[in-house]
Protein backbone atom coordinates (compact mmCIF):
# COMPACT_ATOMS: atom_id res chain seq x y z
CA UNK A 1 0.00 0.00 0.00
CA UNK A 2 1.07 3.49 -0.98
CA UNK A 3 1.60 5.53 2.04
CA UNK A 4 2.90 8.40 0.94
CA UNK A 5 1.45 9.99 -2.88
CA UNK A 6 2.18 13.06 -5.06
CA UNK A 7 0.39 14.20 -7.81
CA UNK A 8 1.58 16.86 -10.12
CA UNK A 9 3.40 18.83 -7.58
CA UNK A 10 4.20 22.29 -8.99
CA UNK A 11 6.57 25.14 -7.25
CA UNK A 12 8.20 28.03 -8.86
CA UNK A 13 10.58 30.59 -7.46
CA UNK A 14 9.59 33.05 -10.01
CA UNK A 15 9.86 32.21 -13.89
CA UNK A 16 12.02 28.96 -12.15
CA UNK A 17 9.74 25.81 -12.24
CA UNK A 18 11.72 24.25 -9.54
CA UNK A 19 8.80 21.09 -9.41
CA UNK A 20 7.19 20.78 -12.81
CA UNK A 21 4.39 18.56 -12.32
CA UNK A 22 6.00 15.60 -10.35
CA UNK A 23 3.78 12.53 -9.23
CA UNK A 24 5.41 9.43 -7.13
CA UNK A 25 4.44 7.06 -4.19
CA UNK A 26 6.36 5.58 -1.57
CA UNK A 27 5.02 1.92 -0.02
CA UNK A 28 4.68 1.59 3.12
CA UNK A 29 8.15 -0.19 4.62
CA UNK A 30 10.29 1.01 1.52
CA UNK A 31 13.17 3.08 1.26
CA UNK A 32 12.35 4.87 -1.70
CA UNK A 33 15.96 7.39 -3.26
CA UNK A 34 15.79 10.35 -5.21
CA UNK A 35 18.28 11.12 -7.18
CA UNK A 36 19.85 14.10 -9.80
CA UNK A 37 22.26 16.85 -10.72
CA UNK A 38 22.99 20.07 -8.46
CA UNK A 39 19.50 22.01 -8.67
CA UNK A 40 17.25 19.88 -10.26
CA UNK A 41 14.65 20.24 -7.53
CA UNK A 42 14.96 17.16 -4.87
CA UNK A 43 15.41 19.52 -2.22
CA UNK A 44 12.45 21.44 -3.21
CA UNK A 45 11.09 18.23 -3.51
CA UNK A 46 11.27 17.70 0.29
CA UNK A 47 10.33 21.19 1.30
CA UNK A 48 7.19 20.42 -0.55
CA UNK A 49 6.25 17.62 0.87
CA UNK A 50 7.38 18.47 4.77
CA UNK A 51 5.47 21.71 4.04
CA UNK A 52 8.52 23.62 3.88
CA UNK A 53 7.22 25.56 0.77
CA UNK A 54 3.64 25.93 -0.39
CA UNK A 55 2.65 24.01 -3.10
CA UNK A 56 1.80 25.96 -6.44
CA UNK A 57 0.17 23.16 -7.60
CA UNK A 58 -0.54 19.14 -6.91
CA UNK A 59 -1.79 17.31 -4.23
CA UNK A 60 -0.14 14.82 -1.33
CA UNK A 61 -1.48 12.28 0.23
CA UNK A 62 -0.52 10.55 3.46
CA UNK A 63 -1.87 6.96 4.77
CA UNK A 64 -4.92 7.42 2.53
CA UNK A 65 -5.61 11.07 3.34
CA UNK A 66 -4.99 14.25 1.46
CA UNK A 67 -2.82 16.38 3.72
CA UNK A 68 -2.08 19.26 0.55
CA UNK A 69 -1.56 22.59 2.30
CA UNK A 70 -1.44 20.95 6.38
CA UNK A 71 1.19 22.91 8.15
CA UNK A 72 4.89 21.61 9.40
CA UNK A 73 3.81 20.42 12.57
CA UNK A 74 0.56 19.40 11.20
CA UNK A 75 2.74 16.61 9.49
CA UNK A 76 5.05 15.81 11.82
CA UNK A 77 1.45 14.85 14.08
CA UNK A 78 0.47 12.83 11.83
CA UNK A 79 4.03 10.90 11.39
CA UNK A 80 5.87 13.08 9.24
CA UNK A 81 9.52 13.37 9.81
CA UNK A 82 12.64 14.86 8.24
CA UNK A 83 16.05 15.64 7.95
CA UNK A 84 18.04 19.13 6.81
CA UNK A 85 20.53 19.25 4.47
CA UNK A 86 22.47 22.03 6.70
CA UNK A 87 22.31 20.41 10.15
CA UNK A 88 21.41 23.06 12.53
CA UNK A 89 21.19 22.10 16.38
CA UNK A 90 20.39 24.40 18.94
CA UNK A 91 24.00 25.57 20.17
CA UNK A 92 23.35 26.02 23.65
CA UNK A 93 21.37 22.68 24.47
CA UNK A 94 23.07 19.58 24.95
CA UNK A 95 22.74 16.28 22.63
CA UNK A 96 20.09 14.72 24.18
CA UNK A 97 18.44 17.94 24.78
CA UNK A 98 18.16 18.76 21.22
CA UNK A 99 16.94 15.20 20.54
CA UNK A 100 14.00 15.71 23.06
CA UNK A 101 12.59 18.54 20.95
CA UNK A 102 12.12 15.82 18.37
CA UNK A 103 9.94 13.96 20.75
CA UNK A 104 8.12 17.40 21.88
CA UNK A 105 6.56 17.63 18.38
CA UNK A 106 6.03 14.35 17.01
CA UNK A 107 3.66 11.41 15.82
CA UNK A 108 3.74 9.78 19.49
CA UNK A 109 2.43 13.53 21.49
CA UNK A 110 4.18 12.60 24.50
CA UNK A 111 3.60 15.32 26.79
CA UNK A 112 5.40 15.34 29.71
CA UNK A 113 9.49 15.93 29.99
CA UNK A 114 10.28 12.68 31.46
CA UNK A 115 8.82 11.12 28.14
CA UNK A 116 10.80 13.75 26.20
CA UNK A 117 13.66 12.61 27.32
CA UNK A 118 12.84 8.96 27.23
CA UNK A 119 12.33 9.43 23.71
CA UNK A 120 15.38 11.17 23.33
CA UNK A 121 17.39 8.42 24.73
CA UNK A 122 15.76 5.29 23.11
CA UNK A 123 16.70 7.56 20.03
CA UNK A 124 20.52 8.42 20.80
CA UNK A 125 20.65 4.54 21.42
CA UNK A 126 19.40 3.60 17.71
CA UNK A 127 21.68 5.87 16.44
CA UNK A 128 24.89 4.85 18.34
CA UNK A 129 24.94 8.41 19.76
CA UNK A 130 23.85 7.43 22.97
CA UNK A 131 27.93 8.03 24.82
CA UNK A 132 27.57 11.62 23.72
CA UNK A 133 24.40 12.23 24.84
CA UNK A 134 25.89 14.96 26.98
CA UNK A 135 28.34 17.09 24.94
CA UNK A 136 27.47 19.92 23.18
CA UNK A 137 26.75 20.35 19.04
CA UNK A 138 29.76 21.79 18.37
CA UNK A 139 31.76 19.32 19.83
CA UNK A 140 31.06 16.72 17.34
CA UNK A 141 32.07 15.85 14.03
CA UNK A 142 29.99 16.24 10.80
CA UNK A 143 29.39 12.55 10.59
CA UNK A 144 27.93 12.47 14.62
CA UNK A 145 25.90 16.18 13.57
CA UNK A 146 24.42 14.52 10.96
CA UNK A 147 23.39 11.31 13.05
CA UNK A 148 21.91 14.07 15.74
CA UNK A 149 19.57 14.98 12.78
CA UNK A 150 18.64 11.31 12.60
CA UNK A 151 18.16 10.49 16.31
CA UNK A 152 16.08 14.20 16.49
CA UNK A 153 13.82 12.69 13.60
CA UNK A 154 13.59 9.66 15.01
CA UNK A 155 12.60 11.03 18.57
CA UNK A 156 9.54 12.11 16.71
CA UNK A 157 8.12 8.25 16.62
CA UNK A 158 7.78 8.41 12.69
CA UNK A 159 6.05 6.33 10.09
CA UNK A 160 8.04 7.88 7.53
CA UNK A 161 11.35 9.84 7.95
CA UNK A 162 12.73 12.08 4.65
CA UNK A 163 16.39 11.88 5.00
CA UNK A 164 18.27 15.51 2.82
CA UNK A 165 21.92 14.04 2.08
CA UNK A 166 22.30 12.44 5.51
CA UNK A 167 25.62 11.48 3.56
CA UNK A 168 27.19 14.49 2.70
CA UNK A 169 30.71 15.08 3.61
CA UNK A 170 31.31 11.67 5.42
CA UNK A 171 33.95 9.63 5.10
CA UNK A 172 33.54 5.59 3.48
CA UNK A 173 33.49 4.42 7.31
CA UNK A 174 31.26 6.85 8.20
CA UNK A 175 29.29 6.16 5.14
CA UNK A 176 29.17 2.29 6.11
CA UNK A 177 27.55 3.50 9.50
CA UNK A 178 24.98 5.65 8.08
CA UNK A 179 24.07 2.65 5.35
CA UNK A 180 23.73 0.44 8.60
CA UNK A 181 21.89 2.74 10.24
CA UNK A 182 19.41 3.17 7.57
CA UNK A 183 18.36 -0.39 7.01
CA UNK A 184 18.06 -0.36 10.53
CA UNK A 185 15.19 2.10 10.42
CA UNK A 186 13.64 -0.02 7.55
CA UNK A 187 14.03 -3.55 9.09
CA UNK A 188 12.47 -1.71 11.97
CA UNK A 189 9.30 -1.22 9.67
CA UNK A 190 9.91 2.23 8.97
CA UNK A 191 9.17 3.95 5.70
CA UNK A 192 12.12 6.23 4.20
CA UNK A 193 12.64 8.76 1.61
CA UNK A 194 16.23 10.10 0.95
CA UNK A 195 17.50 12.11 -1.47
CA UNK A 196 21.38 11.66 -2.23
CA UNK A 197 24.24 12.17 -4.16
CA UNK A 198 26.38 8.95 -2.95
CA UNK A 199 25.47 6.61 -5.00
CA UNK A 200 26.81 3.86 -3.27
CA UNK A 201 24.79 4.59 -0.91
CA UNK A 202 21.53 5.06 -2.97
CA UNK A 203 22.39 1.86 -4.79
CA UNK A 204 22.74 -0.23 -0.73
CA UNK A 205 19.82 1.00 -0.08
CA UNK A 206 16.88 1.94 -2.20
CA UNK A 207 14.36 -0.12 -3.21
CA UNK A 208 13.31 1.98 -5.97
CA UNK A 209 14.43 5.55 -6.86
CA UNK A 210 13.48 8.74 -9.18
CA UNK A 211 15.43 10.82 -11.43
CA UNK A 212 14.54 14.49 -11.11
CA UNK A 213 16.21 16.81 -13.81
CA UNK A 214 15.37 20.69 -14.57
CA UNK A 215 12.49 19.89 -11.93
CA UNK A 216 10.60 17.20 -13.43
CA UNK A 217 10.91 12.91 -13.41
CA UNK A 218 13.21 11.75 -15.36
CA UNK A 219 13.28 8.05 -14.71
CA UNK A 220 11.76 5.88 -12.00
CA UNK A 221 12.38 2.38 -11.13
CA UNK A 222 14.45 -0.14 -9.36
CA UNK A 223 17.64 1.11 -8.87
CA UNK A 224 19.79 -1.45 -10.96
CA UNK A 225 17.39 -0.50 -14.30
CA UNK A 226 17.59 3.06 -13.60
CA UNK A 227 21.97 3.51 -13.14
CA UNK A 228 21.95 1.82 -16.66
CA UNK A 229 18.69 4.07 -18.17
CA UNK A 230 20.94 6.34 -20.83
CA UNK A 231 18.56 9.49 -20.21
CA UNK A 232 19.55 9.04 -16.42
CA UNK A 233 23.78 8.76 -17.67
CA UNK A 234 23.48 11.42 -19.87
CA UNK A 235 21.72 13.75 -16.90
CA UNK A 236 23.65 13.17 -14.45
CA UNK A 237 25.62 9.77 -13.69
CA UNK A 238 27.85 10.42 -16.52
CA UNK A 239 29.64 7.21 -18.61
CA UNK A 240 32.40 6.65 -16.09
CA UNK A 241 29.78 5.87 -13.44
CA UNK A 242 27.82 3.76 -15.78
CA UNK A 243 30.77 1.71 -16.88
CA UNK A 244 31.95 0.53 -13.75
CA UNK A 245 28.68 -0.21 -12.08
CA UNK A 246 28.35 -2.68 -15.40
CA UNK A 247 31.66 -4.06 -14.44
CA UNK A 248 30.69 -4.40 -11.56
CA UNK A 249 27.63 -6.50 -12.44
CA UNK A 250 29.98 -8.79 -14.33
CA UNK A 251 32.49 -9.48 -11.78
CA UNK A 252 29.26 -10.43 -9.41
CA UNK A 253 28.31 -12.62 -11.99
CA UNK A 254 25.08 -10.49 -12.80
CA UNK A 255 23.82 -9.11 -16.23
CA UNK A 256 25.41 -5.83 -16.99
N1 LIG B 1 14.16 29.36 -1.86
C1 LIG B 1 14.43 29.45 -3.18
N2 LIG B 1 14.29 30.60 -3.86
C2 LIG B 1 14.55 30.67 -5.18
N3 LIG B 1 14.95 29.63 -5.93
C3 LIG B 1 15.11 28.45 -5.30
C4 LIG B 1 14.87 28.29 -3.90
N4 LIG B 1 15.11 26.99 -3.56
C5 LIG B 1 15.51 26.38 -4.70
N5 LIG B 1 15.50 27.26 -5.74
C6 LIG B 1 15.82 26.92 -7.15
O1 LIG B 1 15.06 25.78 -7.49
C7 LIG B 1 15.82 24.87 -8.27
C8 LIG B 1 15.92 23.52 -7.55
O2 LIG B 1 16.76 23.65 -6.39
P1 LIG B 1 16.95 22.48 -5.32
O3 LIG B 1 17.72 23.05 -4.18
O4 LIG B 1 15.64 21.86 -5.02
O5 LIG B 1 17.86 21.44 -6.13
P2 LIG B 1 18.56 20.11 -5.62
O6 LIG B 1 18.21 19.06 -6.63
O7 LIG B 1 18.21 19.84 -4.21
O8 LIG B 1 20.12 20.48 -5.76
P3 LIG B 1 21.40 20.00 -4.88
O9 LIG B 1 21.72 18.61 -5.33
O10 LIG B 1 22.44 20.98 -5.28
O11 LIG B 1 21.03 20.10 -3.42
C9 LIG B 1 17.17 25.54 -8.50
O12 LIG B 1 17.09 26.24 -9.72
C10 LIG B 1 17.27 26.50 -7.33
O13 LIG B 1 18.09 27.61 -7.66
Amino acid sequence: MALLEASELEIRFGGVKALAGVSFHVEAGEIFGVIGPNGAGKTTLLNAISAVYRLDGGAIRFDGADVTGLRPHRLSRLGIARTFQIVQPFKAMNVRENVAIGAMFGHARLRTRADWLAAADAALERTGLAPKAELMPPQLTLADRKRLEVARALAMGPRIILFDEVMAGLNHTEIERMIDLVKSLKQAGLTVVIIEHVMKAVLALCDRIMVLNFGAKLAEGAPSEVVSDPKVVEAYLGQRFAKAHASAQVAAGGAP
